[in-house]
């Protein structure tokens, strides 16, 4: 039970934490496909306001450039649109909560917490392999902006993965080997939470 929103009382929450190039984008299309979850990604929706230069658009862009993290207020604004305009009741937050500032802004926001948290845990030298490979022309994959954001992801999002280890709602995923070795570690976590559903 959650408070989003009346339509989505008794939604599944998942965020999925890792560091930048770690496969949180990839893993969470295979879950969609096999699981029927909807994906929001964080990133992504802060991208989609710089090309609709929004009003936020500009200082969207300087963020993600700096590897930096926008206020909590816009994300989850971002977020919870895309939940209250969605028929699913089933959702995959990616790159979101990154700090511990979006987390508390998220459970006061919307009182409630997330059913559980996936974890891709990956070397650093395989995430930057990764994202200076992955050329889809964004702006935060060079080598600049990837040692920035592995500076934030360890003194930011580190902390939030600690937290919900404490909380016992972790599922941490080696995330080094093939992307099917990887499905293979998340596949049960989500046939479990099918299983409680049912
Ligand atoms: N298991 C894997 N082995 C090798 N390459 C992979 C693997 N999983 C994903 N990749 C590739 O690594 C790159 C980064 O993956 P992805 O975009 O899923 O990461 P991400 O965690 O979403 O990164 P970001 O936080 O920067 O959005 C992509 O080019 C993807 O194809
Ligand atoms: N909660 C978030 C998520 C992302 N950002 C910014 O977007 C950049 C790209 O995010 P990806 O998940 O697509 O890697 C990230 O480096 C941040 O600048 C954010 O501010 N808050
Ligand atoms: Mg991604």
């Amino acid at each position: 039970m959650n408070g989003i929103c009346p339509k989505h009382v008794d939604s599944v929450i998942t965020f999925v934490l890792g560091g930048p190039g770690s496969g949180k984008g990839t893993q969470c299309a295979r879950i969609v496909e096999t699981f029927g979850f909807k994906h929001l990604s964080a990133g992504d929706l802060l991208r989609k306001e710089v090309v609709s230069a929004t009003e936020y658009g500009t200082m969207i862009l300087d963020t993600i450039r700096e590897g930096k993290i926008v206020p909590s207020a816009v994300t989850v604004k971002l977020i919870l649109r895309e939940m209250e305009s969605s028929d699913n009741h089933k959702f995959l937050i990616d790159g979101f909560p990154r700090s511990e500032e979006n987390r508390i802004a998220f459970e006061r926001i919307t009182g409630s917490e997330p059913d559980f948290v996936l974890f891709f845990d990956c070397p650093e030298e395989e995430m930057v392999k990764r994202v200076l490979s992955r050329n889809q022309g964004r702006i935060d994959d060079n080598i600049d902006t990837i040692k920035k954001r592995l500076k934030v992801f360890e003194a930011l999002n580190l902390p939030v993965v600690d937290h919900y280890e404490r909380r016992g709602k972790l599922h941490r995923i080696n995330a080094v080997g093939t992307e099917d070795e990887i499905f293979e570690q998340v596949r049960p976590v989500f046939a479990a939470c099918e299983q409680t559903a049912a």
